[in-house]
């Protein structure tokens, strides 16, 4: 009915529908022929009904994905196939016994005329009743030759039925085999076989590279590109778990597909059978119905020819019509079945159609993977290729290495041989050395073990002489201790002494350079020149004529700041010692006296450098003295005087006696700072200028205006001795001396001018009357030797430094400061000389001066030169010889030449003060500080050391 299975490729495979189309048509007409007489209804195919109502639930487990149900509907349907198939033999079977009972009547006819037998119904194989000819029937009906020709003939052609149904059925026998193996399948087993190569291949091909990494990674664990192997196997990694993954995916794809494949097999074969037995049956009923309508026409011939003769003829035909009505109604009947197995046709028609698009994108999906696998293929061959182009490098790399570390093995395995060689022979030398040193370590040994004893000897010996050695020692720090009081207290005798030639009040001048702008404006040509080979005279021409000033030190226009504290620093280390200093800077406006005091920046004047000279020495002092240093700021400002470290720095100060009655004078609400640290300093210094700043209009003139005072008291603390000492450390920066005259002030101005002037002047007399050793110094003249008034008496010293401008412009104003120094200079010297007749009672205590007030000043003061002396020249020659008397005193004291002045001292000090130097030895010179030794050496402010007290 089929014939032979078509077979298609994958690409374009012929529906179903097609195929149903071309081999399988049913019509109306066909099925009439399916009639059997005698076939109950319910007994042709039990299978429509059920398996129509189950078509839904069916359909919608075909859809289902789950193999199991599906397996269980493709059983099922098989089940039904077996089942149609053994309704269709038992019909067979019944068809054949019909025949054989119309035949044996034929025969029966055919022999005696037997009357045809009442109908007798007889149960099938499968327990239907069916409607059967008896015996006598057919005989009676077919009695004649040509009737039994007709049975024979009928049998042939039964028989030929009943073969042709053996040829079917084994046909579809053998198409059923044949189904397991359709062309769908066997490409689907091409595929999972090839899919299972390609899984073969992947594995090997992952366990190859992996044992090739495996390799490469141990031969090149040092090798640089292990990170670049690292990474390559992390990708490769990376897409095989992508294969992997798609590898399941394509498994489960083709699962199904296998799935549906037999699902679609299954149905198709069910399909198959159903029809090709339906046809049979149609063709062989119409068959035998045609043969049965032909010879029932005969008979029916026949009986109407034999109608006449015998009256049980015409019995016949009547049963042959009731046998038709019953015949047509079976027909009807099978129509009917017909019609239910064609719904139940086009349904199975459906579902193939369905599987078939199911397969459809199946076979799409198993392409797309397919192409994604190559894909996956290629990059996992390019990145095979890459890792095998890596692995081949860094297997020449290797194998490089290798040779060249074989080659280095084997020169140094030579040069290894040689050095054993060597090592031999140094044995075999070494060998009676050896054996020296056995006899040396066994003695040694042997000493050792005496050692503890020797050892213990000399440890006994050298305590002995330790204890010796110590108590010599400190029997000789005694005789040093006392040597060393002895020659301190000489020590402070001499440095006293020294003081008092050298003057309480020294003067110092300092000539400032000439600036930028002063070279470019000014005339410049100075009228100052310098003696090279003492540096305490300055030269000034004036009109044709040369004065001379003699001062204790003259500093050129190059000298530095740290030369200048260089000789100031001694008296400021004094005050540590308990004595009361004043240095003052005294010059006309501009002549350098703030830049002297206060500094730049970055090149600070004395104020700083002394207040820093401080800090370390009390830091040296530390472990045996407590030393706290304080800080006042003050301002003189026409008479008035300004607190600078103030909260408010307007308000006016007053001096007054203290009411302790110690006779000290103080000032109430006067700030003192403790310092600790330069930053401190820095701290309280830019206070101090803020403050100035804020009191004044224009400070650079308000400073020129005003005398600036810093004020250090140092009070130190001896905590071995309980000693107690307090210095005082004024450092001043004077207002401009310049005339009054010559700057045309007025009103403000010239108020400010008489103010300078008086407080300058009165300083002029207050250092007159110390050099007159008045009972009366007019300290109150003025505030500023009021306040000064303790550090300016007694055994206070003070250091004045004349600042001169070089400029010709400004030369009569340094001539009168020069003047003005030359005038300080002498008190000090005829106050040094007169004490050496009066011994130390000139020193002057403030509790002895008289604290009452001078008359306030109601003119203007006499300028400070007017009322030193007489003119600079007779002054300068006046003044010449007693200075450099003092001179040449000192430099024949450093030279040991006594002088009449130096037969003055002090029997002891006279012998005393260079020999006894000479006469030390190093380590006294040591503990005696430092002392200048040699014999040109001209006593300075330098030989001054730290260690003189106030006595
Ligand atoms: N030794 C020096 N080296 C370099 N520059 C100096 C020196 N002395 C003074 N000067 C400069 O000269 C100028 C005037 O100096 P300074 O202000 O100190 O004079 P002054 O006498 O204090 O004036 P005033 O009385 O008006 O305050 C400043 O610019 C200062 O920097």
């Amino acid at each position: 009915m089929f014939g032979t299975r078509k077979t298609w490729d994958l690409g374009h495979a012929p529906c179903l529908q097609e195929l149903w189309k071309k081999d399988l048509s049913l019509d109306a007409s066909s099925v009439d022929f399916l009639m059997s007489d005698g076939e109950d209804d319910s007994s042709f195919l039990s299978l429509p009904t059920t398996a129509f109502s189950q078509r839904p639930s069916l359909t919608a487990e075909f859809s289902e994905t789950s193999a199991p149900s599906q397996q269980l509907l493709i059983q099922t349907l098989q089940d039904k196939v077996c089942e149609f198939q053994a309704r269709l033999r038992s019909e067979e079977v019944t068809r054949h016994l019909l025949l054989q009972q119309l035949q044996h009547g034929v025969h029966k006819k055919a022999g005696g005329g037997t009357p045809l037998q009442e109908e007798e119904t007889s149960a099938t194989p499968n327990g239907q009743r069916r409607r059967v000819l008896k015996p006598g029937e057919a005989s009676d009906r077919l009695s004649c030759p040509e009737e039994e020709q007709l049975v024979t003939r009928l049998q042939t052609q039964v028989e030929e039925l009943e073969e042709k149904l053996l040829d079917q059925t084994q046909e579809v026998e053998r198409l059923r085999s044949e189904l397991g193996a359709t062309d769908l399948e066997k490409q689907l087993e091409l595929l999972l076989v090839e899919n299972e190569r390609l899984k073969q291949e992947l594995k090997s091909c992952r366990s190859s590279e992996l044992q090739k990494l495996d390799t490469a990674a141990e031969s090149c664990s040092r090798c640089p590109h292990s990170q670049d192997v690292e990474s390559l196997r992390r990708e490769v990694t990376r897409w095989e778990s992508q294969a992997r993954h798609r590898e399941r995916r394509l498994a489960e794809l083709e699962r199904e597909v296998l799935e549906k494949s037999s699902r679609v097999e299954a149905l198709q074969r069910q399909l198959e059978d159903s029809t090709r037995q339906l046809e049979e049956s149609r063709h062989r009923q119409a068959e035998a119905e045609q043969k049965l309508t032909l010879r029932l026409q005969e008979c029916e011939d026949e009986l109407a020819r034999q109608a006449g003769a015998s009256p049980r003829v015409k019995s016949v035909p009547q049963a042959v019509q009731a046998e038709a009505v019953d015949t047509h109604k079976a027909l009807a009947e099978i129509q009917m079945k017909n019609g239910a197995l064609q719904e139940q046709l086009s349904v199975q028609r459906q579902l193939l159609r369905e599987l078939e698009t199911q397969l459809h994108e199946s076979q799409r999906t198993c392409a797309q993977l397919r192409t994604q696998i190559l894909v996956y293929e290629g990059e996992m061959e390019r990145a095979q290729g890459q890792l095998e182009a890596e692995m081949q490098n860094l297997e020449e790399e290797k194998n490089r290495v290798i040779e060249e570390a074989f080659i280095r093995a084997e020169s140094e395995m030579k040069a290894v041989h040689e050095n054993l060689a060597g090592v031999r022979m140094n044995l075999l030398s070494l060998q009676p050395a050896l054996r020296t040193l056995t006899c040396d370590y066994n003695s040694l040994k042997r000493q050792v073990q005496d050692f503890p004893f020797m050892l213990d000897k000399a440890i006994t010996e050298a305590k002995q002489e330790i204890c010796q050695v110590i108590s010599e020692v400190s029997s000789s720090n005694q005789e040093l201790l006392r040597k060393y009081k002895r020659e301190m207290n000489l020590r402070k005798k001499c440095h006293n002494e020294l003081v008092r030639l050298k003057g309480n009040i020294r003067v110092f001048c300092r000539v400032r350079p000439v600036s930028q702008e002063e070279q470019d404006s000014v005339d410049t040509k100075t009228m100052l020149s310098f003696d090279s080979d003492d540096d305490a005279v300055l030269y000034l021409s004036n009109k044709g004529k040369i004065m001379t000033f003699e001062l204790d030190k003259v500093f050129p226009p190059h000298a530095s700041q740290e030369e200048v504290f260089q000789e100031v620093q001694s008296l400021v280390t004094s005050c540590i010692d308990g004595f009361n200093v004043c240095i003052f800077a005294y010059g006309q406006t501009g002549s350098g006296k703030t830049y002297t005091m206060e500094g730049v920046a970055d090149d600070p004047g004395i104020n700083q450098r002394a207040l820093r000279l401080l800090f370390s020495e009390v830091t040296d002092k530390a472990p045996d003295w407590d030393y706290k240093i304080t800080v006042s700021m003050v301002e003189i400002y026409n008479e008035t005087l300004r607190n600078l470290l103030g909260e408010n720095p307007t308000d006016k100060l007053d001096i007054k006696m203290n009411p302790d009655g110690s006779g000290q004078l103080y000032v109430p609400g006067l700030t003192e700072t403790t310092v600790q640290s330069p930053e401190d300093i820095n701290r309280v210094f830019e206070l101090g200028h803020m403050n100035r700043a804020t009191a004044c209009t224009n400070l650079n003139e308000h400073s020129s205006r005003s005398h600036a005072l810093l004020i250090i008291t140092v009070s130190g603390f001896n905590i071995a001795t309980g000693t107690r000492t307090q210095g005082k450390l004024n450092l001043v920066d004077l207002a401009g001396s310049e005339r009054i005259g010559k700057s045309g002030a007025e009103g403000s101005r010239l108020r400010e001018a008489q103010c300078i002037n008086k407080s300058l002047s009165a300083l002029g007399d207050v250092i007159n009357a110390l050099r007159s050793k008045h009972s009366h110094v007019p300290f109150r003249n003025s505030r500023l030797t009021y306040l000064l008034q303790d550090s300016l008496s007694g055994d206070s010293k003070t250091l004045m430094m004349v600042q001169v401008s070089p400029l010709p412009g400004n030369m009569s104003e340094s001539v009168c400061s020069l003047k003005f120094a030359q005038r300080v200079r002498s008190v000090e010297l005829n106050a040094a000389s007169s004490r050496r007749h009066e011994n130390s009672s000139t020193s002057s205590s403030p509790t002895h001066d008289s604290v009452e007030l001078d008359s306030p000043p109601v003119t203007p003061a006499p300028l400070p030169i007017s009322r030193a002396s007489s003119a600079g020249s007779t002054l300068s020659s006046a003044s010449r010889t007693p200075s450099s008397s003092r001179r040449r005193s000192q430099s024949q004291l450093s030279t040991g030449t006594h002088t009449s002045t130096l037969m003055n001292l002090p029997p002891g000090l006279q012998v005393g003060v260079t020999p006894t130097c000479f006469d030390l030895s190093v380590s006294d010179y040591l503990l005696w500080g430092k002392c200048r030794v040699g014999p040109s050496s001209r006593p300075s402010s330098d030989d001054i050391t730290t260690s003189e007290t106030k006595t």
